[in-house]
């Protein structure tokens, strides 16, 4: 079999294993085979282009490799992610490294492959290691978008033949794809936080919906279970607020209601406590770890705080601002039992106070619970 001549600057192959070596396109298609397989595997775009740098240095003669991002707006380099054997003196990157600076500065702003053949006598290269002698830069451009620049370098004045850099450009549309695909998949996860934050959320009062409160009583009730710690309910509901909207319009009676979820938030304000907006003008607080006695007293204070708002009622027949009634419940959930049990009691007691005049609040004991 003829032997292979590798390419100048590619690994030197001993002439008995000369016809296994592979040659440079077999190497470049393996190589651009690992960089797409990073892209798709890395967690996140640092784990994404340290496994390109890695993966470069390993299977090239380089002494270092690197990747140097540019921020937003593409005026600075925000990011520098490099391996390699030997040590790159790093300037720090807080978004102090303009792009009118360096050999990676000039390569983002003619947008071209720089080769420097000699670095000692180019005057815009910044030494990262005095043994280095050839470095080439490339951009990393995906579609309009220039990411960076792929930054190579070498101890061998003469490594940076046609071919090689040729590999190289190659390598760089390849991290260019992968970068985009890495800032998308942060995007879309970025994207997807927010609605489900939005989807927990009342648009009208901007405290948690229906859904979290559901899904929050469930997991207490399953964590104070476990910890044998009581769980509160206070079911707050606005009185004779049909008459209001009725007197002085749904606006009014909507502001009413982001007023009433402001106060409740006030006193929900234990880092385990969640308000949330029930239904309609019905709003509960969920308070783990409070018992009784003090879920009561919590209670005292919103419906106090309520009526010193002053949000004027001309229509109620309890006093002429808002007020509420509010039904308290308190117990040590039972693994077995059922969250149902809570707002079920909470309710029997929000019943008791509209049935006892309005503007109070009422606490039975729960009927087969440990009351806590
Ligand atoms: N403005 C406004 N009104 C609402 C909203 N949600 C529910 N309501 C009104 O709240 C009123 C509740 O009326 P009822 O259930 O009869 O209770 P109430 O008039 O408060 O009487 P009591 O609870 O017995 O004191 C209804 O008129 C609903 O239209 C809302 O988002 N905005």
């Amino acid at each position: 079999m003829a032997s292979r001549d590798p390419k100048p600057g590619w690994p030197a192959v001993p002439a008995e294993n000369a016809g296994d070596a592979p040659t440079p396109a077999a190497m470049l298609a393996e190589i651009l085979a690992q960089v797409s397989r990073e892209a798709l595997q890395g967690e996140d775009l640092d784990a994404v282009l340290r496994g390109i740098v890695d993966c470069l240095v390993q299977r090239l003669p380089v002494a270092i490799a690197s990747i140097i991002l540019l921020n937003d707006v593409g005026t600075h380099f925000e990011r520098e992610v490099y391996a390699g054997e030997l040590l790159l003196v790093q300037p720090e990157l807080d978004n102090d490294w303009p792009v009118t600076l360096g050999a990676a500065g000039r390569c983002v702003r003619t947008g071209q492959p720089l080769l420097v053949t000699d670095v000692e006598g180019d005057p815009d290269y910044v030494a990262g290691n005095p043994s280095v002698r050839a470095e080439y830069l490339v951009p990393i451009r995906h579609r309009a978008r220039l990411h960076g620049v792929l930054n190579i370098e070498s101890t061998d004045a003469g490594f940076f033949t046609a071919d090689v850099c040729a590999v190289f450009d190659a390598v760089a549309d390849q991290i260019a794809g992968a970068i985009h695909l890495a800032r998308m998949a942060d995007q879309l996860e970025a994207a997807n936080r927010k609605l489900r934050q939005l989807s927990s959320i009342d648009g009208l009062t901007g405290i948690a919906n229906r859904r979290r409160f559901d899904e929050q009583l469930q997991a207490d009730w399953a964590r104070c279970a476990r910890e044998r710690q009581p769980l509160a309910l206070l079911l707050v509901d606005a009185d004779r607020f049909k008459a209001l909207n009725d007197a002085c319009g749904h606006l009014y009676g909507d502001e009413c209601l982001r007023q009433l979820a402001r106060v409740c938030a006030q006193l929900a304000d234990g880092e385990e406590d969640l308000v949330a907006r029930y239904g309609g003008e019905e709003l509960v607080l969920l308070l783990p770890r409070r018992d009784g006695a003090a879920a009561g007293l919590v209670a005292e204070q919103l419906r106090a705080l309520v009526e010193e708002e002053a949000m004027a009622h001309p229509s109620s027949t309890v006093a002429p601002v808002v007020t509420v009634s509010i039904g308290v419940a308190a117990l040590v959930p039972r693994p077995q039992g059922s969250p149902q049990q809570l707002i079920a009691a909470a309710d029997a007691a929000l019943y008791a106070a509209k049935a006892g005049g309005r503007n109070r609040v009422e606490h039975p004991p729960v009927a087969g619970a440990e009351d806590g």
